[in-house]
């Protein structure tokens, strides 16, 4: 007779876990994104999540999401957390992975996926369904090929004691 432990998480609650810890390293006040970037065969290639560059001090550049001078603004300079992702693998190549994320890839991080070869697209939020930018998201990876579905919440809460 088998003692397995029946409780152990999912593949999916696995890494979508590990995107959303990525996630809650990045200094965003508003959104915190994080994302883990998986080999077909479940392995961990790379996380990222949003934050300035190197060398781009928090306490220099803004977080602000609104002025009247768009240099003051997070949103010229946050790399976000797939590129971040994506950047941070020193394997070789994604081609063929999966990529899980906690909000819907914007256009941008869309071209980058499609050319890095990641194949499928899990995320969780999709706060920004109707903007032109996941629109255009959308509209790219259906014509590239790339699978994308929303993540499917357990709403199991996970426990770290660190
Ligand atoms: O594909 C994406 C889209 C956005 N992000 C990051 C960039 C920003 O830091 C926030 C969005 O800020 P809002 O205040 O919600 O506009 O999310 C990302 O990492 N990946
Ligand atoms: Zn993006």
């Amino acid at each position: 007779m088998s003692d397995k432990r029946e409780d152990y998480i999912s593949w999916d609650e696995y890494f979508m876990a590990v995107a959303k810890l990525a996630g809650m390293r990045s200094k965003d006040p508003n959104s915190q994104v994080g994302c883990c970037i998986v080999s077909a065969d479940n392995k961990i290639l790379s996380m990222g999540y949003n934050g300035f560059p190197r060398g781009c001090s928090d306490d220099s550049f803004p977080w602000a999401r609104e002025n009247p001078d768009p240099l003051k603004t997070k949103y010229v300079y946050v790399t976000h957390s797939e590129l971040n992702a994506i950047l941070n693998y020193r394997g070789g190549s994604l081609e063929g992975s999966k990529l899980y994320v906690s909000l819907f890839p914007c256009n941008e991080c869309a071209k980058a996926i499609i050319q890095a070869g990641i194949r499928t697209v899990i995320y969780d939020d999709d706060k920004y369904d109707k903007t032109p930018s996941v629109m255009a998201s959308k509209m790219m990876f259906q014509a590239a090929g790339v699978e994308f579905r929303h993540y499917k919440r357990s709403n199991r809460k996970l426990v770290i004691t660190v």
